[in-house]
């Protein structure tokens, strides 16, 4: 280990939430995932990018247990979770948005929101947890709704709101689930620029500090914008994780990807 290592330098640092170890997957004789190994520290806000292809899907599929790996752990808050089913992981605290928008086009936003919170409190009550269940009451779908800024568009069906408040919305029913990390699989994917720069100071002045964040994405305007790490994958291996600083100017990231981009 190096001594820089944030991880381990001093006693007194966070372990990582999520920590990555040798994870491989295969789908038949087609390796996606090449032993790939990742810490996420708590609170952070860790970009994980690459080129087409690079694996950052079945990353976030096999991290939230859509699909099982083929060799490697994944411990999440110190517990090996690597054989655990979907929602058991869901319970313990990961949530996810998808890269194709996954509402009840014919709720309005609001319902969607609810229909989260109520499959979330019925899980945390039936647990008997006083603190879990105060907090389960504590937050409201309007709560939520205006956390992300969609606090207008409450009553309005899902089907029919912009593309980018469609993405929005997916957070607050993730945030609804009230997880400890949350993976966004391309949030910006089809967003206006006004609406890409909403979800950065979403990120940046309402979630940053109060759940950590794995951001899949493509638009470097929004990982330079938003993250404290980067992970560049490629060929379904690290080719590098550090700050945007030391990965803007790594010579390897920048011929694989960022010259190409
Ligand atoms: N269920 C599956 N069965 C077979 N192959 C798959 C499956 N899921 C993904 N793959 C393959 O794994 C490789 C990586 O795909 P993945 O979607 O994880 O890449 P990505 O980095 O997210 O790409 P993009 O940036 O285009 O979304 C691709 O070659 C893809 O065809």
């Amino acid at each position: 280990m190096q001594d820089d290592d944030p991880y381990v330098a001093r006693a007194s640092a966070p372990q990582a939430l999520l920590e990555i170890s040798g994870l491989t997957k295969a789908f038949g004789p087609h390796s996606v995932l090449k032993g790939v190994d990742l810490k996420i520290a708590p609170n952070a806000v860790h970009a994980v990018i690459g080129p087409n292809g690079a694996g950052k899907t079945t990353l976030v599929n096999v991290i939230t247990g859509v699909h099982p790996p083929s060799g490697g752990t994944i411990a999440f808050a110190g517990e090996d979770v690597t054989d655990l089913a979907v929602h058991h992981r869901a319970r313990r605290g990961l949530a996810r948005t998808f890269q194709i928008t996954n509402l009840f086009g014919d709720l309005n936003a609001q319902e969607n929101v609810e229909v989260a919170l109520a499959g979330t409190r019925r899980y945390r009550l039936a647990r008997l947890d006083a603190d879990v269940r105060a907090r389960a009451g504590a937050t409201t779908a309007r709560d939520l709704l205006a956390l992300v800024g969609l606090a207008t568009a409450a009553q309005v069906k899902a089907e029919v709101l912009s593309h980018g408040d469609q993405r929005l919305l997916e957070v607050a029913v993730a945030l609804a689930c009230q997880p400890r990390l949350l993976l966004l699989d391309e949030p910006s994917a089809g967003m206006s620029p006004a609406e890409t720069k909403a979800f950065i100071d979403l990120v940046n002045e309402r979630l940053r500090g109060k759940v950590t964040i794995v951001l899949i994405e493509h638009d470097m305007a929004v990982v330079m914008g938003t993250a404290d790490r980067i992970c560049v994958l490629a060929g379904g291996a690290v080719l590098a994780d550090g700050t945007p600083n030391e990965i803007m100017q790594n010579p390897f990231v920048r011929e694989a990807y960022l010259g190409r981009a």
